[in-house]
């Protein structure tokens, strides 16, 4: 009997259903390679569903989700929808009601892609970004809409159970690579939650006294990432920081279209979902012509999740080699279409000798 790992699929908007087919292709093949099955149930939740039901997933689309090992998505976003429906109505309710309080978001140099930025080589780094509360929160309103005296309020809401447990996943992270935890804050502006959030992380990093634990203001930090990104092993940074920064980082690396991101509830408790770190690009939707690595390398770690480790490997493997043989994507200065490129890794990975112990 092969191993079975039971995964829900939510395409969703722009190049979402371009990307995450061209990833499932190659997760396909190393998984009959591998002699294990993914069985993917793809679910049509989005703006097209919520042009025609009113919502993007439906009221019990969080119990039917959470009867899958993982998720597997590509992004949500639609200009003629506002963000706020699209991206509350779907992306942040699973985040959150899966407690997938970790977004880990890994940015390596790749062969053959130039940075934009001079002396970015080797970028080997990691965005460890809390994903399930700070600045991202419902908490606020609006008052006297439409009055000349309108106002807007909007709360950032830091618990210590939030903080602790995002550093304590940052240190240990840091102890399995070069042992430097970054924390990015801005507690010369941010009077209240930030200098919690200072002193929250050093306490935790307290008990982890082999991992070297260094604090920068976000601003400076984004100065620092474009001069000296080498200069970085874990950078844990708050809901709002790590999702900029982490644009910023996939820049440095050629383009965000190649960066993953991994929506992690460690405890296993619910499913953690896996998906590029770029939304929908309305800009290049329909045209062919995105990248699918973000989709493949997020496919990638949710091989790795799932514990299947040496498939996993294969599929970074194969996209690399395909970059390293000068086949791009436009974004990468290239010409190859999504399925040109998708073609060239999924090839290769078929070209693999059979790995021991399958048949
Ligand atoms: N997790 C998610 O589902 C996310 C959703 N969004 C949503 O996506 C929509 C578009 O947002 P934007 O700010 O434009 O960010 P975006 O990430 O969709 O696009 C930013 C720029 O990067 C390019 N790009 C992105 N992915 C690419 C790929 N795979 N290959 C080549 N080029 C790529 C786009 O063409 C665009 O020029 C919005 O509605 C936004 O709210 C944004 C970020 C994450
Ligand atoms: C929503 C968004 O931009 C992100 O999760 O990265
Ligand atoms: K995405
Ligand atoms: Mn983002």
């Amino acid at each position: 009997m092969s191993r079975i790992h039971n995964i829900a699929v939510i395409a969703g908007d722009g190049i979402g259903p371009e990307v995450v087919p061209a990833a499932m292709r190659c997760l396909d093949t190393v998984a009959d390679r591998h002699g294990f099955v993914l069985r993917w149930t793809e679910y049509p939740w989005g703006s097209a569903y919520y042009h025609e039901n009113g919502v993007m997933m439906p009221a019990d689309a969080i119990r039917t989700l959470a009867e899958h090992d993982a998720i597997f998505l590509g992004a949500v976003g639609d200009p003629d929808i506002p963000d706020t429906v699209t991206l509350w109505g779907l992306l942040i309710p699973i985040r959150r009601r899966f407690n997938q309080y970790v977004n880990l978001r890994p940015v390596r140099t790749l062969p053959g892609v130039p940075s934009p930025v001079r002396g970015a080589e080797n970028v080997d780094l990691v965005i460890v970004r809390e994903n399930v509360e700070g600045e991202y929160s419902e908490v606020g309103g609006r008052l006297y809409r439409d009055q000349p005296g309108e106002a807007a309020i909007q709360e950032a809401i830091f618990t210590r159970v939030g903080v602790t447990r995002i550093a304590e996943y940052a240190a240990k992270l840091a102890r399995q690579r070069r042992k430097r935890v970054t924390s990015v804050t801005k507690s010369n502006g941010i009077v209240h939650t930030m200098p919690f959030w200072d002193e929250v992380v050093a306490e935790t990093l307290a008990n982890y006294p082999d991992v070297e634990l260094e604090k920068v203001l976000v601003d400076a930090m984004a100065a620092k990432l474009v001069l000296q990104p080498t200069a970085y092993d874990v950078i844990v940074a708050s809901n709002l920081f790590g999702d900029i920064l982490s644009d910023l980082a996939g820049a440095i690396a050629g383009s965000i279209g190649v960066a993953p991101s991994g929506n992690l509830n460690p405890e296993r408790e619910y499913p953690s979902m896996f998906e590029p770190v770029h939304g929908s690009a309305p800009d290049i939707a329909g045209q062919g012509i995105a990248n699918p690595i973000g989709q493949m390398w997020a496919g990638a770690m949710m091989l790795e999740h799932l514990g299947e480790e040496a498939a996993a490997r294969e599929v970074v493997e194969a996209f690399e080699a395909v970059l390293a043989s000068g086949i791009r994507t436009p974004d990468l200065g290239g010409t190859a279409t999504t399925a040109e490129f998708t073609e060239e890794v999924d090839a290769r990975l078929r070209a693999l000798p059979r790995p021991e112990g399958t048949r």
